[in-house]
């Protein structure tokens, strides 16, 4: 997936595809241009039915100008729309084999076409074979190679259960097998919608994009009211414009260099979010990206590395060393998370400690609301472990008490930015595990890169109030809100909605869904469950969770582009305007000669050269348009002036040299 945003290759079918946008019942959907049609055909029928045939060849030249306008708009717009389309094919192929073998109720197995798979399926997907459509993993441990979806080969480790339990349709098992339930029907598969995405096939205007659309619209009908009325005024002066120069002057006073530019830009804003293997399921999604003021990130995963591992167990209230050990491991046996593996390999590789465990129980599993897991026995005794504050209050609920050096060893771990588990059995604490983690490297500095774009950053843990603080602090977050239950996380994102915020935030579990729904912008790993990526509205195929940052700096990015070529492109209008009106009355009001700063050399050459600049401008901006302008981190007011500045007097400037350019070549050819 990482091309050029400028292939050269899509060059010949974007051509093509330009020719066939030309049917007017495309065209209408996107106004000004459909305008600049209108003229093109007016001015046709005066090149052949013309009153006046002296001026024939004049009205010849003014159509095929404007034919090639519509033409490089269109070709604006189709050369954007390419790349996904390319991409699209390229996930099509993906799609296309496809057999599975599904299993029913009593076990039988039979083999399906991928498409008819229905959610509740059981499928069973062999090492070798493609996995037919999205799904849980009910069974099996497995290498998956998914670079049809990501581009990456490495291959990720599946299994049933935790973090990494969900596939995705068209990725391949590499080894063993997995046993996967269907969470999909058919055409709603998240290639399905990748593929839709990519190809531009759902691209619906976004709100800002109607709102500037309209904005454009309203000075468009200004500027036909202005050239129908204009006949009227100058027969007073004795003066006759014909039609087809009227249309030149509508042509060249209304927005055409954005009205061409307006979808490319759009098209090309997700094209770069998906360069970033980020799926971005609207364009309305990477746009409110670009309006984000708050973001609400995790800790653990996000702003440290995430794979919290236990480094040390340390015995407290006088248990012994193999005590602790032994519950530790009663307590983590089944524990799937990582941290309950850590756990458990770190008993393993002490030398002193065999593991051995008569217990028959059950195993009670993690959960962010307990904040807590553990096992209880048959003899009715019940071990647990988890953070100080649940276990003490476990503890207390069982007679029990915490003794000072509990308190006193995990205020000293939290400290160091580390997370502190308490083990007990029943009314007794026995001991605290360590778990260490680090801060990502450059979190600092991308988040002061935040802060200067003004946007607000708040970490959310389940961890204690010291963990958090500390580690808040090191990475350099803004806020932090720490012991965060997930409908705390809602809650705090509705807070900042109801003060106006725009909030984005990052998930992966299936209790992030609520608080990703909730969310302007949602970012959902792709290692993730579906329903929190069916509850989101961005996907990171590679499961990168700070990768929001860079999101949102497309997000503004993209904004931000439209914002300076629309500047730019009304600028030029105001140019262009006093290339032509000067041109058009200089005979009858010689006093105009005063307008007439740019000294073209005639009428007829004036007119000309407006009209081509107004075309070529649009295909010399496709590359601004796809690349996006330059973006420093800085506040928006700053932004916007700094942008007035470039583009509004740029946008002046330039029509009078490439004008004044293209008058000068009109003469030396004549
Ligand atoms: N496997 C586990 N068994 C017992 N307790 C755990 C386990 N994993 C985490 N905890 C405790 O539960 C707390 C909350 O964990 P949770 O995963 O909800 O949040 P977190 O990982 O600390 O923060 P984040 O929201 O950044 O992921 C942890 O701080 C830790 O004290
Ligand atoms: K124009
Ligand atoms: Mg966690």
């Amino acid at each position: 997936m990482n091309k050029s945003l400028i292939d050269m290759k899509l060059v010949a079918p974007a051509l093509k595809d330009s020719f066939k946008k030309l049917n007017p019942i495309v065209m209408i959907k996107n106004p000004i241009m459909f305008v600049v049609q209108i003229g093109l055909s007016i001015a046709l029928l005066y090149s052949f039915v013309a009153p006046d045939p002296s001026l024939r060849w004049f009205n010849i030249i003014v159509s095929i100008i404007l034919f090639v306008t519509v033409l490089f708009a269109n070709f604006a717009e189709a050369f954007a729309e390419g790349r996904g389309k390319a991409q699209a094919n390229e996930l099509k192929k993906t799609k296309k084999e496809g057999k599975a073998t599904k299993i029913d109720k009593n076990g039988t197995e039979t083999i399906v076409p991928s498409q008819d798979l229905r959610k509740g399926d059981i499928v069973l997907v062999r090492a070798g074979e493609l996995i037919p459509s999205d799904g849980e993993i009910i069974e099996g441990i497995a290498s998956v190679d998914e670079s049809a979806i990501t581009g990456e080969s490495a291959t990720v480790l599946k299994e049933s259960g935790g973090d990494f339990s969900s596939v995705t349709g068209g990725t391949k098992v590499i080894s063993d097998y997995l046993k996967i339930c269907i969470t999909s029907n058919p055409g709603e598969s998240f290639l399905d919608q990748m593929i839709s995405m990519v190809e531009g096939a759902k691209r619906q205007k976004t709100p800002n994009e109607i709102a500037l659309n309209t904005l454009l619209i309203s000075l468009t009908l200004i500027f036909m009211i202005v050239v129908i009325t204009l006949p009227f005024l100058s027969s007073y002066l004795g003066i006759e414009i014909s039609v087809p120069i009227l249309i030149a002057l509508l042509v060249c006073l209304i927005p055409t260099t954005i009205g061409g530019l307006l979808s490319a830009i759009g098209i090309a804003g997700m094209d770069r979010v998906t360069q970033f293997n980020v799926i971005a399921m609207s364009g309305k999604a990477v746009e409110a990206a670009g309006d984000i003021t708050t973001m609400v990130l995790d800790k653990t995963g996000t702003i440290t590395f995430g794979n919290r591992m236990a480094c040390e167990l340390i015995p407290v209230n006088g248990s012994s060393k193999e005590e602790m050990y032994y519950w530790t491991l009663i307590a983590s046996i089944d524990d799937e998370t990582p941290e309950g593996r850590s756990i458990i390999d770190l008993i393993k590789s002490t030398p002193d400690i065999t593991l051995r465990t008569s217990e028959k129980g059950e195993f009670i599993p993690f959960t962010a609301e307990t904040r807590m897991s553990g096992a209880n026995l048959q003899n009715n005794r019940k071990v647990r472990k988890g953070a100080v504050d649940a276990v003490k209050a476990f503890v207390i609920e069982h007679g029990g008490s915490t003794p000072q050096e509990v308190h006193d060893i995990a205020l000293n771990i939290s400290e160091q930015g580390g997370t502190p588990l308490a083990v007990a059995i029943d009314c007794q604490i026995l001991g605290i595990i360590h778990l260490k983690d680090t801060v990502k490297p450059g979190m600092k500095e991308k988040f002061a890169e935040l802060r200067s774009m003004g946007i607000k950053t708040i970490m959310c843990t389940g961890d204690n109030p010291v963990t958090a603080r500390t580690i808040a602090k090191e990475a350099g977050v803004d806020d932090y809100v720490a012991e965060c239950k997930p409908e705390d996380k809602i809650k705090l994102i509705k807070k900042e909605q109801a003060e106006g915020k725009l909030v984005a935030m990052t998930g992966d579990g299936t209790n992030d869904a609520p608080a990703l729904a909730q969310a302007d912008v949602g970012l959902v790993m792709n290692s993730g469950t579906s329903a929190a990526k069916e509850a989101g509205n961005m996907v990171d195929l590679d499961s990168d969770p700070s990768k929001i940052i860079q999101v949102v700096t497309i997000g503004k990015q993209l904004l931000m582009t439209r914002g300076s070529l629309t500047t730019f492109s009304i600028a030029n209008d105001i140019a262009k305007y006093f290339a032509i009106i000067p041109a058009i009355f200089m005979v009858a009001i010689p006093e105009l000669q005063a307008l007439n700063i740019m000294n073209l050399s005639t009428p007829t050459s004036a007119i000309l050269s407006a009209l081509i600049f107004n075309a070529v401008i649009i295909p010399l901006l496709i590359p601004l348009a796809m690349r996006g302008v330059a973006y420093k981190p800085m506040s928006s007011s700053r932004l916007l002036k700094r942008n007035l500045f470039i583009y509004g007097l740029g946008g002046v400037v330039t029509p009078f040299i490439g004008i004044k350019i293209i008058d000068m070549a009109i003469q030396f050819i004549m």
